[in-house]
Order: C-alpha cells, then sequence, then structure tokens
C-alpha cells in the first residue's frame, strides 16, 4: 500500500502551516465539516446506519469530499468521515449510533474484570481494513485538491466511552476506575495507546497525510489527573508513530496534531509533547495561547461554533479577533471551530465564516 501512487498535491498549505513555515495565508478547516449541517450528507447517508456508512468506503469518501465541494476553494483539509469508537470496536467492543441520542456500548467496562473481554492483540489491519481501503480511496477520488487528514480518539477519551458506556454528564463510573482502579485503568489506557498508535500509523500508510488526536474530555480532568491519566499516553503516541512509520518504510514526516479540550492548563506541556499542532477551544484567549506557546507549534482553533449562530456583522467581528489574536494567521496558526459544527448549522453561515476567514488572513 505505500507504494500507492496518488495524484499530486494543488493545495498542501495546511502541510506547510504545520510544519512551521509563513504560508500566504491561514489554512481552514472544521472539526465535523461533513455531517448532519449539510443536506447533501443526509441524501447520501439516506437513513443508513453511521457505523455501516464509514465503513462503505463509497459513501464514506463521498461524505468526506462533501464539504470541501460545498465550500469549494474556502476549505483545505478533508477529514476521513469515521469516528473515534472504532478503536473501541475493533478492540472488540459493540458499540451501535442510536439516532438523536449517540453512541450506545452494549456491554461497558465496569470492572476490572471486564478487561478480559478486549482483544489483548487487537490485529488491526485487519479490524480496522475498511478504514485504511476508505482512507485509500477518498486520497484517490479528491486527487491533490486538498490533503486528507487521518485521526483516532486519545486514550483517556476513550476509556471514558468504554467504561460510562455512551456520552456522559458526570463522569461516575470511568472517575471511579481512576480513583478506585488507578492500576488496572493504567492498564486500559495502555492496550488503547497501542491500538491507536498502530491505527493512525495505519492511515498513513493508506494514505492520510496529518493526523489529529482527540482528547475530547480532557477537561474532565484536573491537571494533576491530566499529567498522570492523559498527558503519557499522549506523548507516547506522538514518540512511538514515527518509529512505527519508520518500519512501515514511510520515512517522511506527518504533522500530528492534538485537539485536549477543555485541557487550558495544559498548554505549555501540550507545546513540549511532539505534536507539530496545538488545537485550542473557545476557553483561550488567542493572544494568551501565542504566549504561552512561544512559536513551538501551530496552533489551531478557536472560534465558538455557536458564533454561526450570530449575524454575519457578528462573525466578521469574531474573525477578525481570532485572526489578529493569532498573530494574523501568516504563520503557526490554522482556522478552526472550538469544537464541531453542530447539526442544526446554517452551511451559508459557515460559507460567510470561511470567506471572512480568507480575507482577513490574506491581508
Ligand atoms: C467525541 C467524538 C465522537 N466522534 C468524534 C469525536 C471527537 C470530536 C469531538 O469531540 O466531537 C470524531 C468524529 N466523528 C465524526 C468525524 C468525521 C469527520 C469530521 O470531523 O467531519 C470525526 C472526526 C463523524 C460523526 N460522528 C457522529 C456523527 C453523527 C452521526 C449521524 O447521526 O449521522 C458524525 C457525522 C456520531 C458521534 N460520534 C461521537 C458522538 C458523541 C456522536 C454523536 C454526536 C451527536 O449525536 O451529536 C463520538
Amino acid at each position: 500500500m505505500s507504494t500507492t501512487k496518488f495524484p499530486p498535491m494543488k493545495n498542501d498549505l495546511i502541510l506547510r502551516a504545520a510544519r512551521g513555515e509563513k504560508v500566504e495565508r491561514p489554512p481552514c478547516w472544521i472539526m465535523r465539516q461533513a455531517g448532519r449541517y449539510l443536506p447533501e450528507y443526509h441524501e447520501v447517508k439516506a437513513g443508513r446506519d453511521f457505523f455501516e456508512t464509514c465503513r462503505d468506503a463509497e459513501i464514506a469518501s463521498e461524505i468526506t469530499i462533501q464539504p470541501v465541494v460545498h465550500f469549494e476553494g474556502l476549505i483545505d483539509a478533508a477529514i476521513i468521515f469515521s469516528d473515534i469508537l472504532v478503536i473501541p470496536q475493533a478492540m472488540g467492543m459493540d458499540v451501535q449510533m442510536i439516532d438523536k441520542v449517540g453512541p450506545r456500548f452494549t456491554d461497558p467496562l465496569r470492572v476490572p474484570e471486564d478487561l478480559k473481554r478486549l482483544n489483548v492483540k487487537t490485529d488491526v489491519s485487519k479490524e480496522l481494513a475498511w478504514a485504511f481501503k476508505a482512507i485509500t480511496l477518498t486520497r484517490k477520488k479528491l486527487d491533490g485538491r486538498v490533503p486528507l487528514l487521518g485521526f483516532c480518539g486519545a486514550p483517556w477519551t476513550l476509556m471514558c466511552y468504554m467504561i460510562e458506556g455512551g456520552g456522559s454528564k458526570i463522569y461516575r463510573f470511568v472517575k471511579e476506575w481512576l480513583y478506585k482502579y488507578p492500576k488496572e485503568s493504567h492498564i486500559l489506557l495502555q492496550q488503547i495507546t497501542d491500538v491507536a498508535v498502530e491505527f493512525l500509523a495505519l492511515q498513513v500508510q493508506a494514505g492520510a497525510q496529518m493526523l489529529q488526536v482527540f482528547e475530547s474530555w480532557g477537561g474532565e480532568l484536573g491537571p494533576n489527573e491530566f499529567n498522570e491519566f492523559s498527558l503519557p499516553y499522549l506523548r507516547q503516541i506522538s514518540s512511538k508513530l514515527p518509529l512505527r512509520l519508520k518500519e512501515l518504510g514511510i520515512a517522511e514526516k506527518i504533522p500530528l496534531s492534538i485537539f485536549a479540550k477543555g485541557s487550558w492548563y495544559a498548554l505549555d506541556d501540550l507545546c513540549e509533547s511532539g505534536y507539530d499542532v496545538v488545537s485550542l477551544d473557545w476557553l483561550y484567549l488567542p493572544e494568551n495561547a501565542v504566549k504561552v506557546s512561544k512559536g513551538r507549534v501551530t496552533l489551531q482553533g478557536n472560534i465558538d461554533p455557536c458564533t454561526m449562530y450570530g449575524s454575519d456583522e457578528i462573525i466578521t467581528q469574531k474573525v477578525e479577533q481570532m485572526i489578529k489574536g493569532f498573530g494574523g494567521g501568516k504563520q503557526h496558526y490554522i482556522v478552526n471551530f472550538g469544537h464541531g459544527t453542530h447539526p442544526f448549522m446554517n452551511p451559508e453561515k459557515i460559507r460567510h465564516f470561511l470567506k471572512e476567514c480568507h480575507r482577513v488572513g490574506s491581508a
């Protein structure tokens, strides 16, 4: 697969920005840019099961490319249509996506004994073969229009889902593990980390050109707990991945991004954790994040997604604040939302946002 020839790139702006190079304007993409706010997503998905859609390479590739076509010339990356919960699935857990509810695990892990149910030696190339097929097909279909991003869930965030069995407000069960079974918590986090490294490496082999790790529930941990249960595993991912890629015969440096939502206290550490890009939610004042990062990484973010419910004038004002706050956007900066799109958003508002980012970022 590593010898697969892909079409030459017509736009590699995000790869250059992620490497810290000076660029003509900041690249733009949006978390959950493919999804329910786009009418064409519903047309193609046509009521099919969510994970079935992910596993169908033709459909997944079409959905991945939809925002690139919809916002033609305004979006500088595609992110493969999939989900962070495919790692727990590959480790042997059953997860369903319930309409209007979200993900549901049939049998969450509730006591350390339950770890026995997990595949200790997950064969990632076999269990997630469908994901690699979708990536290769999408990269070909993109025809070099924009780079293709791969991703995975971070170990702590996946542990939350595997133990809670779905989303949570109070994280009662997973926190019980941290404070009652810390040793077993580390065993689980390590098992997830091993699968994540392999999954990311094989996504690159299949054609992914940049990667993002989603620590979506980072902010549920206090600083000490983040240092114990999240950061060491995030660091393992960034340090082991290049070694694994080398083994696979890939010498190229693949930009790696980390989004640790809510973990504002960890910015300085994240700048020293082997990631090229640190993605920020909207709780950071851009100027302060720039001061902390001191040019060590490329920052990504961070407009409150709900700004899209505001008027065009307000969106323009917030874009100006954001891009100026990040130093004008011509180095060490990638435009994104502080979290994902919502299903109720008006695509025209997002178009206005992107156009304004191009205008302000090119000035
Ligand atoms: C926490 C998390 C999940 N999944 C993901 C995260 C990390 C990012 C974040 O913090 O939001 C990551 C994810 N999920 C999806 C993508 C695809 C690529 C993209 O960003 O465009 C990505 C990168 C598609 C999706 N993943 C999901 C959808 C909606 C599925 C549908 O009903 O069509 C999409 C498009 C489902 C999903 N998947 C997950 C939840 C909680 C839900 C339900 C969300 C809801 O109901 O609003 C878990």
